[in-house]
């Protein structure tokens, strides 16, 4: 378990954190949609074996800085970065870089859970068959040891080889959770993972990132400022594209710096 240094908290922006306990670290990055600069100058650690959450009104930016820590927004051919993002001290916008290979270290979930149409196991065991791994004790172990860290193994462990639609929105996020975890990557991505569940698959899911911080780096986009304060221990709030104010989830939430964000946690717009 990483502690904070205590200044950290106090300078607002986590800037203190050593590169020990930082997975991330993205400096002065501008993003452009064509003409259009969709974020301005961010800079941030992100620590490691934490949740940090992204907060702020809709179109500020949240979902576009989350796609980029696994070059998602490549696949946007007006898209343009500037800036960098280190993860194990290398930048992932370095030409060297093999997008595939950071996507395995990377992984994302999305709003709407997607699995393959595939039978549930053969979901989970995806991202392995892809690296070659065809020992079928290897595979099993994997799948059950993913599903059992998504919080899913008891639910679907007599139905393994069904197809994965006929579980439910919430058994079915798990499942994509199960799939991303199953490759071992270092940060797990979520874009508002619960957004498309209702309030009991909502919950189930929110107790799962809680466990998933022991494995994994988690950063996660949400709209609902309760989940953040629920689930994440670092909170960065965002507006028109500039990170305005990060800092541990409690002390934004109960004695933020800037006016902005408390305008915004006090339901005064967004
Ligand atoms: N593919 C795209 N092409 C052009 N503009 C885009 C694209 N994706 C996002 N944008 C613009 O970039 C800005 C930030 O969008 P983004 O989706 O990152 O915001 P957000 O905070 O995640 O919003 P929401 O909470 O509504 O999902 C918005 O003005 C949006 O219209």
């Amino acid at each position: 378990m990483i502690t904070l240094p205590k200044s950290t908290a106090e300078t607002g922006m986590l800037t203190n954190l050593s590169a020990e306990n930082t997975a991330l670290e993205i400096k002065n990055l501008d993003l452009y949609y064509g003409d259009k600069q969709a974020l301005f100058d961010v800079s941030m650690k992100i620590p490691k074996g934490k949740v940090t959450a992204f907060i702020g009104p809709s179109g500020c930016g949240k979902s576009t800085l989350l796609r980029c820590i696994n070059r998602m927004n490549d696949l946007v051919d007006i898209c343009k970065v500037d800036g960098s993002i280190e993860l194990q001290g290398i930048n992932i916008y370095d030409k060297s870089v093999d997008v595939a290979a950071l996507r395995r270290k990377v992984g994302m979930v999305f709003q709407r859970p997607n699995p393959f149409p595939k039978s549930i196991y053969e979901n989970v065991v995806y991202g392995l068959r892809l690296q070659g791994i065809k020992d079928r004790r290897k595979l099993d172990e994997a799948a059950e040891n993913s599903l059992r860290s998504a919080a899913l193994w008891n639910e679907v462990k007599d139905r393994l080889h069904d197809n994965a639609f006929g579980l439910s929105g919430g058994q079915q996020q798990r499942l994509v959770i199960a799939r991303a975890i199953a490759i071992d990557p270092e940060v797990l991505l979520l874009d508002e993972p619960t957004s498309a569940l209702d309030p009991i698959s909502t919950l189930t899911i929110e107790e799962l990132i809680t466990e998933l911080k022991a494995k994994f780096t988690v950063v996660i986009v949400t709209h609902n400022m309760q989940q953040a304060a629920r689930v994440s221990d670092q909170t960065a709030f965002m507006y028109m594209g500039k990170l305005i104010e990060y800092d541990d989830t409690n002390t934004l939430f109960t004695t933020p710096n800037k006016k902005q964000t408390e305008d915004y946690i006090t339901g005064r717009y967004g």
